[in-house]
């Protein structure tokens, strides 16, 4: 397996099966920015009101190849193995394939994740045990708390001035891994005092 982060704003994603699983599926895929259609004769009343909210498409009906043949990306979540089973067989080599039933099928696992603002914690055990994924998630939630939400925010200003600043090679790297000090982490005054000490380091 290899992390990658997608984009998959805009893009086609089919989700089979409309239980609690699809929607634990779905919902960070929205906030991401694809486009859902549901396929499933039965859906649970928290996909429901995302249908209602018209945040989704919904077809209520059982999958068929037609369904997800030009999908982006296709998530196999029904309650069937043998179902699950069948889409994973009539997919196309260069779509992207999630079966939840069984980490061997697919192309690609959904490891627990969180966001804190531009930070994204994923952790993946392979299927080994989605559970510990969840508990090592919220242990580095916990270490990572909401300061990395400002401190992240004041890295990506800072780092591109940095990079767009008339510096030569070395300084830029310099001032770069200076950045990961904790100070700025834990203190406005040391980040203002940074980005002012960029701007006479420019206007000088
Ligand atoms: C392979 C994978 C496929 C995929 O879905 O991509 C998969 C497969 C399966 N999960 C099963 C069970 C459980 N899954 C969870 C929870 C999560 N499962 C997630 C991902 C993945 N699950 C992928 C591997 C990721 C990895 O290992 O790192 C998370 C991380 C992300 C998410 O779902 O969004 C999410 C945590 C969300 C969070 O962080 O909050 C819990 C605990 C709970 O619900 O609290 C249980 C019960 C306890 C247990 O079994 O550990 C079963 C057995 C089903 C059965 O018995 O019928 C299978 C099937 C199999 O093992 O083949
Ligand atoms: N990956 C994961 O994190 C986990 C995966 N699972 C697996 O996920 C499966 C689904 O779990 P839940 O959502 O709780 O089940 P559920 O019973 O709540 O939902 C199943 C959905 O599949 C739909 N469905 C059934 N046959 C269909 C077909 N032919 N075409 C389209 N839709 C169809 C049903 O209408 C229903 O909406 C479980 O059976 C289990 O194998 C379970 C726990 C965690």
């Amino acid at each position: 397996m290899f992390p990658i982060m997608l984009n998959v704003a805009g893009k086609l994603c089919v989700v089979i099966g409309g239980g609690k699983i699809a929607y634990r599926k779905v919902v960070p895929l929205l906030e991401a920015g694809a486009c859902i259609h549901i396929i499933s004769p039965e859906i649970c009343e928290e996909m429901n009101k995302l249908w209602t909210e018209q945040k989704l498409k919904v077809s209520l009906k059982e999958a068929e190849q037609s369904d997800y043949e030009h999908a982006f990306m296709v998530i196999a979540a029904t309650n069937s193995n043998e179902v699950n089973e069948h889409i994973h067989e009539n997919t196309k080599e260069n779509q992207l394939v999630n079966i939840v039933s069984d980490h061997k099928l697919g192309n690609f696992h959904i490891p627990s994740s969180a966001v804190r603002g531009r930070l994204v914690i994923s952790v993946s055990t392979g299927g080994a045990s989605p559970a510990l994924a969840k508990k090592i998630k919220n242990d580095l939630l916990a270490q990572f708390d909401e300061a990395y939400e400002c401190y992240l925010d004041f890295l990506w200003e800072a780092r591109k001035k940095i990079k767009n600043g008339r510096l030569d090679n070395s300084e830029k790297s310099n001032l770069l891994a200076e950045l990961i000090d904790e100070k700025y982490k834990d203190s406005e005054i040391e980040r203002n005092r940074f980005m002012t000490r960029l701007q006479d380091m420019f206007n000088g």
